[in-house]
C-alpha cells in the first residue's frame, strides 16, 4: 500500500471539490492511503509538493487545481509555470500526477472535473500510481 499526498489549490473551491472527490475515490479503489494539503492557487502546488517530498512520508503526489483564462497574460503564467514546476519534480524522480485543469471557462472545467464525466482528478491519481509502479520496476 502506498501513502499518497493530494495537493489541492482552492482557487475555485467548488470545482476543486469535484477533482478531489475523483482523486480520493481512485486512490480508495486502488487500496492506497492518502492525505490532503490545501494551497491558495495552482502556482503554490509545485512548492508544497517539494516541501512534502522532503519529509519522506509520501510515495506519490497528486496535484489538483483549476486555472481559467482571464483577460490578461496571467493565465499563461499560472497554467504554464504550475505545469513546469510539476514536470521538474517528475524529472527529479517524484511520482506526480498533474490534475491541474487549464480551461477557457467554468463549463469546460465542470465537464472535466466531475468524477462522473471527465474525472481528471481520478486520472491524475492513476497517473501518479502508474509512475510509482514504474519507479519500482526500474529501481
Ligand atoms: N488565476 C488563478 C490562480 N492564481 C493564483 C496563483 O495560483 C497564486 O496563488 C497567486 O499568484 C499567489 O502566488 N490560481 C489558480 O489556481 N487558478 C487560477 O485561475
Ligand atoms: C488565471 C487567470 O488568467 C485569471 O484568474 C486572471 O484573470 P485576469 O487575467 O483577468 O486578471
Amino acid at each position: 500500500m502506498a501513502h499518497v499526498l493530494i495537493a489541492e489549490a482552492r482557487f475555485y473551491a467548488h470545482l476543486n471539490d469535484m477533482l478531489l472527490a475523483g482523486a480520493r475515490a481512485a486512490l480508495d479503489r486502488a487500496g492506497h492511503s492518502h492525505e490532503t494539503v490545501t494551497v491558495p492557487g495552482a502556482l503554490e502546488l509545485p512548492g508544497v509538493i517539494a516541501l512534502a517530498a522532503e519529509s519522506g512520508r509520501f510515495d506519490a503526489f497528486v496535484a489538483l487545481g483549476v486555472v481559467i483564462r482571464g483577460e490578461t497574460y496571467h493565465f499563461e503564467i499560472v497554467a504554464g509555470e504550475s505545469a513546469r514546476g510539476l514536470m521538474a519534480l517528475t524529472m527529479d524522480g517524484l511520482a506526480v500526477g498533474n490534475g491541474i485543469l487549464t480551461v477557457e471557462n467554468e463549463a469546460q472545467a465542470i465537464v472535466r472535473a466531475d468524477a462522473s464525466q471527465g474525472d481528471k482528478g481520478g486520472d491524475a491519481a492513476e497517473a501518479a500510481l502508474a509512475l510509482l509502479a514504474l519507479r519500482g520496476r526500474f529501481s
